[in-house]
C-alpha cells in the first residue's frame, strides 16, 4: 500500500537554527513533561533540522516495542546519547539478524534457573558491604551501590572478584557514563558522546585492559565456568566469524555497564524514597520482620515477600532508571491516522508514560500499595515498561528484580538509610537516572531487627 506521509504531528517551534536542542539536553525530564500536557498523545520536536517524534500513549509503545518491533531499529550513531560509541556492537546495540542471532546465544545465560543460582553471591556480598559500614556514619548511597553491584555482575557473569579492580572499575564507568553531557540525536562531529579529556581515555583504557585481560586469562586457563565469558568463547570456537575477539568485549562490556548502572540507580533511588516515606518504610519494615526475622533471605523466601516486590515495582515506575528509547523507522508507518516517513526518529519515555494521570490516578504519590494482585491487573500493557517491552526486553530483567530484592531485604534488616539533612538531591538525566550529587545517607541501625552480620554462606 502506498501513502503518502502526512505532516508530523505539531510541536514547539523551538529557536532559530537549533530548534529545541537546549530543552532537550539540557533539561528533558520537565520538557518531556510539558510537551504531554500540552500536545497530548503525540509531538514533534526539531533539534536542529532532525525532527523528532515524541509518542505518549501506551498504544503506541505496544505498537513499536511488541506488535512492529522489525519495522524500528535504535537509531545508531544518531542515538539519542551515542551508546553505540561506547557500548561498540552489544547487544544493547546491534540490531536486526545480527541482534537475533547473538540474542540467541547469550540468552541461556540469562534463564531464570541460572540466575537463581546467583542468589546466595549476591546476598553474600551484601553481607560484606554492610559489615564495611559502621552505625549512624553517612555513606555516599550511590557509590556503595555501585560498588556492590559491580561486584555482584562481575562475579555472576564473569568469575571474577577483585576488590581493588572493582573499585577501579567503578571510577572508571563513573568517567564514561557521566562525563559529559549527553550528545543530542543530531550526528554529531564530535567523535565521542562523552567528554573527551585524558581523564575519559583513561577511563576508557582501564575498561579496555579489564575486559581483554578477561578474555586472555579464560582463554589461558581454559576453564569452561559455565559463565557468560565460558559461554562467548565456546560460540567463538564453533564460530569464529560472527564472535571475533572484539565482538566479545562488546558484549562483556554491555553486561557490566547496563548491568550495574541501572541496578545502582535503582537501589539509591529506592533507599531515598523509602527515606523519605516513613509509612511505606515502616510497613515494608515489619514484612520483613515477619518473613524474615533478621535471617539473610533465600529465594523460597521471595514470594512471601508481595510488598517489597510492590515498592520496587513502585521505585520504577516513580524513578525510571531507563527513562526515554529511541526507535528509527525502516519504512513508512501508519500511526494515529497519520503516515509518518522512514527515517523517522521516535522517543518513548518511562518518565511520562509511568506519570500519566489518566492511567495512574496519582502518578505523583509514591503508593506500593497499587502493586497489590487486585490492583495490578488493570494497568494497561505499554503504560510501564522499566525493562522495554517486546523482544528486546531487558535481557537482565530476571537477574534485576532477583538482585533488587535480595539487596534491599538483606541490608534493610541492618540499617535503615535516611537522607543526610540538607543533601541535594538533583536528576542527573544521562543514560540513565542518576543522582547528580550522589545519595549521602546516614546509617541508623534497625533496632527491630537484630542479628549478627555474618561474612560467611
Ligand atoms: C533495574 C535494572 C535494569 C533496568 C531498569 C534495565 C532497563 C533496560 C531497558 C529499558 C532495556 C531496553 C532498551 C531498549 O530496548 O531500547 C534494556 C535492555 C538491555 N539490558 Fe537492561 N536493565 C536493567 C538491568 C540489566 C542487567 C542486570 C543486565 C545484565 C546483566 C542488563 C542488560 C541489558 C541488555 C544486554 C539489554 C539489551 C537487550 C536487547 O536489546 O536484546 N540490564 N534494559
Amino acid at each position: 500500500m502506498v501513502t503518502t506521509p502526512t505532516p508530523l504531528p505539531t510541536g514547539p517551534k523551538g529557536l532559530p537554527v537549533i530548534g529545541s536542542l537546549l530543552d532537550f539536553q539540557y533539561r528533558p525530564l520537565r520538557f518531556f513533561r510539558e510537551l504531554e500536557q500540552r500536545y497530548g498523545r503525540m509531538a514533534t520536536v526539531h533539534i536542529g533540522k532532525q525532527p523528532l517524534l515524541f509518542c505518549f500513549r501506551p498504544e503506541h509503545i505496544r505498537y513499536f516495542l511488541t506488535e512492529n518491533p522489525r519495522n524500528f531499529v535504535k537509531p545508531g550513531n544518531a542515538n539519542d546519547v551515542g551508546l553505540k560509541l561506547f557500548l561498540g556492537d552489544g547487544l544493547l546495540t546491534i540490531d536486526g539478524d545480527h541482534h537475533r542471532q547473538q540474542r540467541r546465544l547469550v540468552q541461556p545465560a540469562f534463564h531464570k534457573h541460572r540466575v537463581d543460582s546467583y542468589a546466595t553471591i549476591m546476598t553474600r556480598y551484601a553481607q560484606e558491604t554492610i559489615a564495611s559500614w559502621q552505625p549512624d556514619s553517612v555513606v555516599n548511597m550511590a557509590s556503595e551501590m555501585q560498588y556492590l553491584t559491580l561486584r555482584i555482575i562481575t562475579k555472576t557473569l564473569f568469575n571474577v572478584d577483585s576488590i581493588e579492580q572493582t573499585k577501579k572499575l567503578g571510577h572508571a564507568f563513573d568517567v564514561v557514563i557521566s562525563g559529559g553531557p549527553p550528545r543530542t540525536v543530531i550526528k554529531s562531529r564530535i567523535r565521542s558522546p562523552f567528554a573527551s579529556t585524558r581523564e575519559l581515555d583513561e577511563a576508557s583504557r582501564t575498561i579496555d585492559t579489564f575486559i581483554y585481560g578477561l578474555i586472555e586469562q579464560r582463554r589461558k586457563t581454559n576453564d569452561d565456568t559455565g559463565d557468560v565469558l565460558s559461554m562467548l568463547l565456546q560460540a567463538q570456537q564453533n564460530e569464529p566469524e560472527s564472535m571475533t575477539d572484539k565482538q566479545i568485549h562488546d558484549h562483556v562490556l554491555t553486561f557490566v555497564a547496563a548491568g550495574h548502572e541501572t541496578a545502582q540507580n535503582t537501589l539509591s533511588w529506592t533507599f531515598y524514597l523509602l527515606s523519605q516515606h516513613p509509612h511505606v518504610r515502616a510497613k515494608l519494615l515489619a514484612e520483613l520482620q515477619t518473613v524474615l526475622a533478621g535471617r539473610v533471605p533465600t529465594l523460597d523466601d521471595l514470594p512471601k515477600l508481595p510488598y517489597l516486590e510492590g515498592v520496587i515495582n513502585e521505585s520504577w515506575r516513580f524513578y525510571p532508571p531507563a527513562w526515554r528509547q529511541a526507535r528509527m523507522a525502516l519504512e513508512d508507518f501508519e500511526l494515529d491516522g497519520k503516515c509518518i516517513p522512514a527515517g523517522t526518529i521516535t522517543i518513548l519515555s518511562q518518565w511520562i508514560l509511568h506519570n500519566l494521570p489518566d492511567i495512574w490516578g496519582d502518578p505523583e504519590n509514591f503508593r506500593p500499595e497499587r502493586w497489590d494482585k487486585q490492583n495490578a491487573p488493570s494497568i494497561p500493557q505499554g503504560a510501564y515498561f522499566p525493562f522495554g517491552l517486546g523482544p528486546r526486553i531487558c535481557i537482565g530483567m530476571p537477574f534485576a528484580q532477583l538482585e533488587t530484592k535480595l539487596l534491599l531485604a538483606t541490608i534493610l534488616q541492618h540499617y535503615i538509610p535516611q537522607l543526610k539533612p540538607r543533601a541535594r538531591i538533583v536528576f542527573q538525566p544521562l543514560v540513565t537516572l542518576r543522582p547528580k550529587y550522589g545519595m549521602p545517607m546516614r546509617l541508623e541501625t534497625n533496632n527491630t531487627i537484630i542479628s549478627p552480620v555474618s561474612t560467611t554462606v
